[in-house]
């Protein structure tokens, strides 16, 4: 079996992948923060004779998952942004610097698309580029909804916003505090991501394909104005394509990955920026 993880900064997720049939056998996820327990939050090793880790979590968190692992299973693999892969040039000044969740996410949506838009949306959202031919041009960071929502202050924090709200809805006007501070953040998040998505397709002249990924895709999905896939297991993607164990993975299919989505012509996206910047 193989055990993938993906520490992110409020949620470490794991699942376990069979290595012959490539199915998902289970998953699950366990707080980043304080709680962390290596060892006691992790399945049962003794089926495990794989790792593979994707983490942006503190050092020592990952330094001590890696000891605690490499005491009890076969091989550890520990995902790294490096300045190119699989096709992709890492678009950083100092490549090593780049979250390694985003090199996954952009690797992955590279392998998938042949170039992409990928809107991660965990306690960070991030959007990272990849053009065709395999240049990533770097991205942009901005706190996620749970943590503009924190950075408030306004004993607001722990009514989440409902993932199965309409947008139509979360865009209206808030009338208690809850509602203008739940309003107030979505707003946030998904016009910067319509509008970078849009600046960045004008500026570099190619429509991209979006992939959206991250425990609050659901709902950010939900603002987004263009053609896009949501793709839950899209960093474990990114730790298949590095280091491909299973026949499937070898084939370079990834697990859970959607039908790449069309994005619209060049020309319509810059017709709606323009016509943005009138109002
Ligand atoms: N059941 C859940 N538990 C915790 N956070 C959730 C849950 N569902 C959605 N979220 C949202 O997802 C975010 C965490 O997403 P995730 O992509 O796992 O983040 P990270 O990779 O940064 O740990 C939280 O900040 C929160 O806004
Ligand atoms: C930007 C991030 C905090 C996002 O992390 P996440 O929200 O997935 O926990 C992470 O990718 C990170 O620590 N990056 C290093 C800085 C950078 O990418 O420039
Ligand atoms: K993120």
């Amino acid at each position: 079996m193989i055990l993938d993880l993906d520490i992110g900064n409020t949620l470490s997720k794991w699942r376990l992948k069979d290595s012959v049939s490539s199915e998902i056998r289970s998953r699950g996820a366990v707080w980043t923060r304080e709680e962390w327990r290596p060892g006691a939050d992790i399945p049962d090793l003794d089926i495990v004779d794989t790792v593979r880790i994707s983490s942006v979590a503190r050092r020592s968190v990952l330094a001590q998952t890696e000891q605690l692992l490499k005491d009890r299973v076969g091989a550890v693999h520990v995902a790294r942004s490096t300045r190119e892969a699989l096709g992709v040039t890492n678009g950083y000044v100092e490549p090593g610097r780049l979250g390694v969740d985003r090199w996954m996410g952009a690797l992955a949506g590279y392998q998938l698309a042949g170039a992409s838009c990928t809107v991660d949306c965990g306690s960070a959202i991030t959007i990272d580029f990849v053009l065709p031919g395999g240049r990533h041009l770097g991205g942009y960071i901005l706190p996620g909804l749970r943590l503009m929502k924190e950075s408030l202050k306004l004993g607001t924090r722990n009514v989440a916003i409902d993932p199965d709200s309409e947008a139509d809805e979360l865009l209206a006007p808030g009338r208690r505090t809850v509602e203008a501070v739940n309003h107030g953040i979505y707003m946030a998040a998904v016009s910067a991501v319509n509008r970078i998505y849009s600046e960045v397709c004008d500026r570099e002249g190619v429509a991209l394909p979006m992939l959206v990924t991250g425990g609050d895709a659901r709902v950010v999905s939900r603002g987004i104005r263009v053609p896009h896939a949501i793709w839950p297991d899209m960093v474990y993607a990114g730790l298949e394509a590095c280091f491909p164990l299973t026949a499937a993975e070898r084939a370079g299919r990834m697990a859970g990955a959607p039908v790449p989505p069309r994005p619209v012509a060049l020309e319509k996206i810059r017709a709606a920026l323009a016509f943005s910047m009138l109002l």
